[in-house]
């Protein structure tokens, strides 16, 4: 059951068990060994699959770190390593991110990371999470989110960070910044990409309540550019590609560093200090007893 949302996910345990059993097994990508489209050879690491088409030169990149796709440490390590790959590999031009588990995108920034650890650790943490927002925002690459399940909080920082967003079409399938749910406040780069994409008043009254949109709500306020039904959402990710990839290279590029270049700086020369109130906010022990008691509603709510 999604608890923000108050929606109902339907029973993935077998799914997941059988992802966890997978993921204990590891050698992750050896099914997908054979390669991409072209021949190019599929490559990534335990949590992200990078499915390359040399042919067309997109990348399919899939997320995968069960059960819900949480952000940890590893994830955004290995998102920051597949998407610096593919960025130095001169025949992609294009990337399309999606979820390798069913119903989930992301379930946002891992809990589990911001509770009961030490600030080194959540200085590291926050760390990871500029480096991989810095450089999906920025990358010179074209990158569609094919969202194909719920993506609250950091998921939908996630997409919203893309230049283009498909929402497949189920109501469980929620997106938002809702982070006020959780009696936190979502940092200025967050706010910051969420205005970029559906201006000021929309992102002040999202955030304030904590909106999580359904996919109708989603595309009527911009969050999403696109809802197409369950099942379509890789391919009118693809079809969108086609148009992005039309345009000169060099002409886009230039236009994306125009429109997100001063955004990207706002975080680059506060860098520091915005670790050390992310630190200092997560070591407050109301912000943690907080946390803790919403990370054991969302373990309890099984039962
Ligand atoms: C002044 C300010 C200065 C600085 C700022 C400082 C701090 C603020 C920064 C904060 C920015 C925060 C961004 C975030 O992203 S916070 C995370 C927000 N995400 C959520 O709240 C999502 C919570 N999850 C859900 O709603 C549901 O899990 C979801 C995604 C809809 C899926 O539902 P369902 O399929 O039913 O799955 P379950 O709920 O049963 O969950 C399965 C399993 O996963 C665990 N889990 C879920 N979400 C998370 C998570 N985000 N992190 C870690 N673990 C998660 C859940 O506990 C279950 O675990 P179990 O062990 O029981 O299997």
């Amino acid at each position: 059951m999604a608890l923000l949302a108050g929606l109902r996910v339907p029973a993935r345990s077998l799914l997941r068990a059988g992802a966890r059993l997978r993921d204990a097994a590891l050698g992750r990508w050896e099914r997908a060994a054979g390669g991409g489209g072209d021949g190019a050879r599929s490559f990534g690491s335990q949590r992200v699959l990078v499915e390359p088409d040399a042919a067309t030169g997109v990348a399919v990149m899939k997320l995968w770190n069960p059960p819900v796709n949480s952000l940890s440490l590893d994830l955004l390590t290995e998102l920051v390593i597949s998407l610096e790959k593919l960025e130095n590999e001169k025949t992609f031009r294009g990337i399309i991110l999606t979820s390798d588990l069913p119903g989930i995108f992301s379930a946002g920034l891992d809990l589990t990371e911001m509770c009961g650890r030490n600030p080194a650790h959540y200085a590291e943490y926050w760390k990871a999470l500029q480096e991989l927002w810095l450089r999906l925002y920025q990358t010179h690459l074209v990158v569609i989110a094919a969202i194909n399940g719920a993506s609250p909080a950091g998921g939908c920082l996630l997409a919203l960070s893309c230049d283009y967003r498909v929402l497949a079409d189920n109501p469980k399938f929620i997106i938002g910044l809702n982070e006020t749910l959780l009696g936190i406040v979502a940092p200025f780069w967050f706010k910051d990409t969420m205005i970029n994409t559906i201006g000021h008043r929309a992102t002040e009254r999202a955030l304030q309540l904590g909106l999580l949109f359904r996919p109708a709500e989603a595309l009527q306020v911009g969050v999403v550019d696109q809802v197409v039904p369950e099942g379509q959402v890789q391919g009118a990710a693809l079809s969108a590609m086609t148009q992005w990839l039309a345009i000169p290279d060099h002409a886009r590029q230039l236009t994306k560093s125009m429109m997100r270049k001063a955004t990207a700086d706002r975080l680059l020369t506060q860098r520091e200090a915005d670790i050390q109130n992310f630190v200092s906010f997560l070591s407050r022990d109301s912000i943690q007893k907080a946390l803790q008691v919403y990370l054991e509603k969302l373990r309890q709510k099984k039962g």
